[in-house]
């Protein structure tokens, strides 16, 4: 029988993964040969594969994209620079948006809090992917300070508000929403993405952002559009399009009480790291 062909694309930027069909797993595009991966194949060809993705809950989202990207980017000293005093009365609670298996979430916590054992700072992540939720809360090295839990940011949040409760803080100090903003977009339009800022405005006190270029997004809409998702016809009509972070910006200072205060530069894949402050 003749072997599976395959079709590889090398790109000279990453900007999107590339899938091995027969395992769901993704490779950076720099990363990857026929050898390595002899069924390898291209996200435009992923037509129908299960691992596809709809929402950007990749099961290996970390091989491709390992935490060290943003956190070289975030200095250790975020928190103290922000005001936020570790060990006293108050705590400090962080929350991470779209989470996927947490490996971003324990890392950052590592580097923002030097002794977690002695620690008042508390991290919340989320994800719409139960699963994911499962792996995290199974690898999560840091069961007293740091939980995941199950949630669609775009429907009922009351756990986030049952969390702040639990801690008796109205807001959460640092909200960390990182790459998660196309998938929102793709997925429930201009007005998803709109809500989607409004809502991590109105319950924070500092957000960092990590919004996807447009690139990703032609990318992403034709690999989904593949698998038949009608829901992707969002993407031609979508408003907001071009500089996705610098509509984001401007929504959050003109109609959330936010002020973008630092930019911690672009990571490899050319997307920025903005920090923005409730005013
Ligand atoms: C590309 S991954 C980014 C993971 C992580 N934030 C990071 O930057 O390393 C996007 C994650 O957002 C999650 N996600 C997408 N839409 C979501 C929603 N409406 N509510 C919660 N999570 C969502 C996906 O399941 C996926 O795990």
């Amino acid at each position: 029988m003749a072997a599976p062909t395959a079709r590889v694309k090398i790109r000279e930027k990453l900007v999107e993964p590339i899938y091995d069909i027969s395992t769901r797993n993704l490779f950076s595009s720099t990363h990857v040969t026929m050898a390595t991966c002899p069924n390898l194949k291209d996200p435009d060809d992923a037509v129908n594969d299960p691992g596809a993705a709809p929402y950007g809950n990749f099961i290996n989202y970390y091989s491709f994209n390992p935490p060290e990207n943003r956190l070289s980017l975030i200095p250790a000293t975020l928190l103290q620079d922000l005001g936020y005093r570790d060990g006293g009365d108050e705590p400090t609670l962080i929350l991470d948006v779209g989470c996927n298996s947490g490996d971003l979430s324990v890392a950052i916590y590592k580097h923002l809090v030097q002794e977690p054992g002695e620690s008042t700072v508390h991290l919340l992540g989320f994800d719409l992917d139960e699963t994911l939720v499962e792996r995290a809360e199974q690898t999560n090295p840091l069961h007293s300070n740091v939980s995941f839990i199950q949630l669609d940011i775009t429907e009922e949040t009351n756990q986030l508000q049952d969390f702040l409760g639990q801690h008796s803080c109205s807001h959460f100090h640092l909200c960390l929403c990182l790459a998660v903003t196309m998938w929102v977009h793709l997925n429930h339009g201009d007005s998803g993405l709109l809500q989607l800022l409004s809502r991590l405005a109105a319950i924070s006190s500092h957000l960092l952002l990590e919004a996807q270029p447009w690139k990703c997004y032609r990318s992403a809409a034709r690999r989904l559009r593949k698998l038949g998702r009608s829901d992707f016809d969002h993407f031609k009509t979508l408003k907001i399009r071009g500089d996705v972070a610098e509509h984001a910006t401007e929504h959050l200072e003109r109609h959330c009480g936010m002020e973008l205060i630092r930019s911690f530069g672009s990571t490899a894949w050319d997307r920025k790291l903005l920090l923005f402050r409730r005013r």
